[in-house]
């Protein structure tokens, strides 16, 4: 079974509710109709009624299975507006602001949703930027107890690949922190491996990626690295990680034999860290793209309820696989 098919068995086990607030895009209503045709989430649709049924109709579709709400026409709204006025009164929030904000931006109106316990999840990013889309989520649901900052990661999927896990592995920070310093990329590490455990399955071995394997090369880039693998080691022994590895040194055995011997992840790394978000974000497109591997994500780690961008180039499949995700992540949550 496929790693996509697998999160779709386990997210029809305990059905979660999943707000998709753009509407307005093609591909998440064409998403809509196959989760529900699926049975892997219950949906919130954010938008106006009449135009969702209209645009559902002229692609053929059918989205009836979910519920809309409008926030134009919604008994809530009022109290949505106290929350967010009551959540950001200390950063500049007034209650008029609040009210324009969540009639405007039908993400932050979803997020606030979820803060009121309304749903379990939600999807966004389809036709609006990572920025805008992680912001509202950073802001109003913050980072989960214990977690040190949020970050977000890819479940990649390669075709006919014999590295990570036949083909799978999580790629971090792929959306979210720009230029990471060491303690946070220890921390993103770590994180890392939790989401591969509990995603994929399996022990996670993160390798922390550079342009340098074992000293190789010289330079205050590298040092960064090498001082995120001893933060690593300190703060979380328990994590099966190593670095600094160039990308062939972590998942190709022969070259790791070479490269980094004696090494308890090279070779054999499923979880790549990425030294900064060129790094990351590029990778990600570089598989997706050449490799023709499912790109899955980004999606949050360390926040406090599950919330998962899109690319603006995402097909609407892979919709499906990110409300799958976040439906499992609710579960977990739950627990
Ligand atoms: C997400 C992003 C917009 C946040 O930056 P910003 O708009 O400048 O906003 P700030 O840094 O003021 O952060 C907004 C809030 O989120 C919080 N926040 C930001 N990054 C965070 C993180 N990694 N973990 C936890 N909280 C975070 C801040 O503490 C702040 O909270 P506050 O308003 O209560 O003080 C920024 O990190 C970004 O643009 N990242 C890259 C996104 C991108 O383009 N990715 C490539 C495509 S996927
Ligand atoms: C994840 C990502 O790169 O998003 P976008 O393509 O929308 O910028």
């Amino acid at each position: 079974m496929s790693f996509i098919e697998g999160i779709k068995e386990k997210a029809r086990q305990d059905v979660k509710t999943i707000v998709l607030p753009e509407s307005e895009d093609e591909r998440t209503l064409r998403a809509a109709a196959q989760v529900l045709r699926e049975g892997t989430a219950k949906l919130i649709l954010i938008g106006n009624e009449e135009k969702i049924k209209a645009d559902a109709a002229s692609y053929g579709v059918d989205v009836s299975g979910a519920r809309i709400v409008d926030p134009e026409n919604c008994a809530e709204l009022d109290q949505y507006v106290n929350l967010l006025y009551e959540l950001r009164k200390a950063k500049g929030m007034t209650p008029e602001k609040a009210k324009e904000t969540l009639l405007g931006d039908h993400t932050t109106f979803g997020v606030v949703m979820l803060k009121n316990n309304e749903a379990d999840g939600l999807v966004s990013g389809a036709c609006h930027s990572t920025a805008n889309t992680l912001r509202p989520a950073l802001q109003i649901l913050r980072t989960a107890p214990g977690a040190k900052l949020v970050s977000a990661f890819f479940v990649m999927d390669v075709p006919n690949c014999e590295y990570g896990n036949h083909g799978t592995f999580v790629f971090a920070d792929c959306g979210l922190n720009q230029d990471p310093d060491s303690e946070q990329l220890a921390a993103i590490a770590a994180d890392s491996a939790k989401s591969y455990e509990s995603l994929v399955g399996g022990q996670a071995k993160v390798a922390f990626i550079s342009h340098s394997t074992k000293g190789s090369a010289k330079h205050a880039l590298v040092d960064k690295v090498v001082n995120a693998v001893k933060a690593a080691h300190e703060e979380y022994p328990e994590l099966v990680c190593d670095g600094e590895l160039q990308v062939d040194a972590a998942i190709v055995p022969s070259v790791a034999a070479s490269k980094a011997p004696g090494s308890p992840v090279a070779g054999q790394a499923n979880v790549l860290v990425f030294p900064n978000l060129d790094c990351g974000n590029s990778a990600y497109k570089l598989v997706q793209r050449l490799a023709k591997a499912e790109a899955y994500g980004p999606m949050l780690q360390g926040i406090a309820k599950p919330v998962n961008d899109l690319s603006r180039g995402c097909s609407y499949e892979d919709i499906v696989g990110v409300v799958a995700i976040t439906a499992v992540q609710a579960q977990l949550a739950s627990k």
